[in-house]
């Protein structure tokens, strides 16, 4: 797992779009193809900028197939979901084209669109298990990643899908990428700043196993994958190795 501290957010950011990019011209060079699962919440918007703005030109984004790691269950309509930010701050600006982006589809109810959700992904990465090249993750400063909430049973879940569940700290229904999900991926980003961040960051990377209280410990690098963290100094002052 590597530690990426940059002085300000908007470094952290550029070098995250950095290496998307990076990341991106590898696996569209190996396999034709780039597969993302977006983040949801506002972390993501400077990031989208950013990419919409400086990065156009810098791959072939008719090559990229996009996900969400997590939804809110509200309509794709709604201010809530992640889905509608994705396509107003980065899918519309850079004119992606809707084959290429997987909403979760929340009109068919939470339980209903996990299950369609998880049976796409399987249709889509032939086979189970399914291996996203890259996976962009915030970090809520109740340690929760993706809809991996405290406290929630979706955190003893084994199976690499997409779940829904109701998560009583936010008083509303959420489909979520289980940790094995995210975990199999060949990317796994955590993009967070702020100060509001640092103390679940600590938690998160120095302080002792405990999933239930800090989900995002759940998010682990494979021997063959690549967990990174891209921060801001607010974000890792806590941190005693920083
Ligand atoms: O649906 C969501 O809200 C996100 O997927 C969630 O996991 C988010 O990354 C964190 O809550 C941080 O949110 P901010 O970036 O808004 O602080």
């Amino acid at each position: 797992m590597k530690i990426n501290v940059f002085k300000t957010a908007d470094e952290a950011l550029e070098n995250i779009a950095d290496f998307f990019i990076k990341c991106g011209n590898e696996a569209i060079a190996k396999r034709d193809r780039f597969t993302v699962a977006l983040s949801g919440g506002n972390s993501p918007k400077k990031l989208h900028a950013l990419l919409v703005s400086s990065y156009k030109d810098k791959i072939d984004w008719n090559k990229i197939w996009f996900f969400f790691g997590d939804e809110r269950d509200v309509p794709q309509t709604d201010e809530r979901s992640n889905y509608l930010m994705a396509k107003n701050t980065l899918l519309d600006p850079l004119g992606i084209d809707p084959a290429h982006v997987f909403p979760v589809e929340t009109a068919l109810g939470a339980e209903l669109a996990a299950e369609k959700y998880t049976s796409n992904l399987i249709d889509f990465f032939d086979g189970e298990n399914a291996c996203f090249d890259f996976i962009l993750l915030g970090l809520g400063d109740n340690s929760h990643t993706a809809s991996l909430f405290p406290h929630t049973s979706v955190l003893h879940d084994d199976t690499a899908t997409v779940q829904a569940l109701y998560i009583d700290e936010v008083k509303m229904n959420r489909i979520t990428f289980t940790a094995p999900l995210i975990n199999n991926a060949h990317h796994i980003v955590f993009m967070v700043y702020g100060e509001g961040k640092a103390e679940a960051v600590k938690h998160i990377i120095e302080d002792d196993k405990d999933i239930e209280e800090y989900p995002a410990q759940l998010i682990v690098e494979k021997p063959d994958g690549d967990l990174q963290w891209f921060l801001d100094e607010s974000a890792a002052s806590k941190l005693s190795s920083h």
